[in-house]
């Protein structure tokens, strides 16, 4: 066996001895037929399967996925036993330097027990070649080369090839540097760079370890999450679209938006704030959705306040319009600068899995102060998976402030801070406030004394404010008028939307 074994392998030898001259001294033509046959008696002989993987492909010569899914596999998994290395600047890549094995490197797999051989590639160059093509021949064109043995085709052209193309994307989409987008008017779609969404580098800090929050709620948060991400198998078998909406709701300054950037970094997702108030109709709405990537959080913040433009409200207008006719030349400028009309069914639709095509798994999350006004049938239960309250910040909580701020783990303080915030409602983003040295010399003590002055001061308003707290229920905070775009709550009751 092992004689036969180096017969066949000074056999190759020679064949490929006999392949170099030919590519040196044949004319092209005489080349490939030679290659032709003397292929046919390899093939007799050769006892291995090849698969080649070229770089580019199609008639525009576009880069192949599976080459780039292959790189990035062998990147991560085999390519550092390269001996000889090429690195590239990868875009968009949290690594901005990705090292794959150069031209003419082998390195091995294994798979279920099967060894493979991978090898990088490159044709020859024919000088005489002329092409109009960007990529010129005279680079040769790159390929990858899988090498296994012909008793286990079926178990790597089945499962080997799939399970490398898969684990290549999802490394590439581990790597790849985040993004937030923001949705743009429809207006500039067709302008310079026809976007519908702009973006930036996605860096937001928080996680759910910053996250001052009751402990046995964030684990209850982030076990829907991981039950989530690994849920691809479950959600196909049911046929549900996977995808799955948070409702975050409670006071201003409670950590909402925190909480979205948190789930984004712990899931390694993309945020996509979708601004409804921008989006003119429902069709554009499907446009601006179905461009969203996989692996998104989309979010609405303020839901109660984004839908009021439209919808029932804009029935409502329409009805008032139509029993007072009016000038017809007023009535189409008031049409032409009629903002949004996307409707709640419209986004209903697309929460109930319009694009369950398009696969790929998605989180949408709507924030809202106020949870009560809402319509039902926007929260009720499949639509909206989880209602999250984000609430005041009570000992538990703060306990994270205070480690994250002034890296304390405990404090002689702490007892009175813990009654204080029992009988005081504050918002995490106020005792933080607090507890942020105002100069450079100020120690933890000093810290904590300030926000124990801003405690006691709140308790003795809302002692005496028995009284004021009636008329704050009634007469919306600043705060609450500016996040209703200007409409006090009465006015947005007023719309139908809100009940
Ligand atoms: N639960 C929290 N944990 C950690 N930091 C918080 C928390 N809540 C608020 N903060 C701090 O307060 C700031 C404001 O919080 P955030 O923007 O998340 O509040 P929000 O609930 O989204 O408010 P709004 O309703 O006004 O949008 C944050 O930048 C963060 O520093
Ligand atoms: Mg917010």
């Amino acid at each position: 066996m092992g004689e036969l074994w180096t017969q066949m392998g000074s056999l190759m030898a020679t064949i490929m001895f006999v392949y170099a001259m030919m590519e040196r001294f044949f004319p092209a033509a005489l080349r490939d037929t030679l290659q032709i046959h003397t292929q046919k008696v390899m093939n007799l002989l050769y006892p291995y399967v090849q698969i080649t993987f070229p770089e580019f492909s199609g008639e525009r010569l576009k880069r192949s996925e599976a080459y780039t899914a292959i790189q990035t596999y062998l990147s991560e998994n085999s390519s550092q036993l390269a001996k000889r290395l090429k690195a590239e600047v990868v875009k968009d890549s949290q690594n901005p330097l990705v090292l794959s094995m150069d031209d003419d490197e082998e390195v091995t797999d294994e798979f279920q027990g099967v060894k493979l051989w991978w090898a990088a590639s490159k044709t020859a160059s024919n000088p005489h070649a002329y092409s109009f093509s960007y990529y010129s021949p005279l680079d040769g064109k790159r390929y990858f080369k899988l090498t296994f043995h012909k008793k286990h085709r079926d178990l790597i052209t089945v499962s080997y090839i799939k399970h490398v193309l898969e684990e290549g994307k999802e490394i590439a989409l581990r790597n790849r540097q985040r993004k937030l987008y923001t949705n743009n008017p429809s207006s500039g779609w067709y302008g310079y760079k026809q976007s519908k969404w702009s973006h930036i580098v996605f860096e937001h800090p928080a996680t759910f370890e910053t996250l001052a929050m009751e402990q046995r709620k964030k684990e209850e948060i982030i076990n829907d999450l991981v039950k989530f991400r690994n849920g691809k198998d479950y959600y196909a078998k049911t046929g549900k679209a996977w995808k799955r909406g948070y409702l975050l709701y409670g006071p201003p300054g409670t950590g909402k938006s925190t909480m979205i950037a948190a789930m984004a970094n712990f899931m390694n997702y993309d945020v996509y704030d979708l601004e409804l108030t921008a989006v003119k109709d429902n069709t554009e709405l499907r446009k601006l959705l179905i461009e969203t990537s996989s692996k998104a959080i989309i979010v609405v913040e303020d839901i109660d306040c984004s839908l009021d433009l439209t919808g029932q409200r804009n029935m409502r207008k329409e009805r008032i319009e139509e029993e007072e006719p009016k000038d017809p030349n007023k009535k189409e400028e008031e049409e032409s600068n009629k903002s949004s009309k996307v409707t709640l069914s419209g986004l209903l639709n697309f929460i109930d899995g319009i694009w369950s095509a398009c696969g790929g798994e998605r989180i949408i999350i709507f924030t809202t102060n106020f949870v009560d006004k809402l319509d039902p049938a926007l929260i009720r239960t499949g639509r909206m998976d989880k209602h999250i309250e984000l609430s005041y910040c009570r000992f538990e909580a703060f306990k994270v402030l205070a480690k994250n701020y002034l890296d304390v783990d405990s404090h002689h303080l702490f007892p009175r801070i813990s009654n204080l915030l029992e009988v005081t409602n504050v918002t995490p983003a106020d005792v933080a406030e607090n507890l942020m040295p105002k100069c450079v010399n100020e120690d933890v003590e000093t810290c904590l004394l300030n926000l124990i002055q801003a405690l006691e001061s709140e308790e003795e308003e809302s002692d005496d404010g028995g009284l004021n707290e009636e008329k704050d229920k009634e007469e919306p905070t600043q705060q609450q008028k500016m996040k209703n775009n200007g409409h006090t709550v009465e006015d947005v009751k007023g719309n139908g939307f809100i009940l």
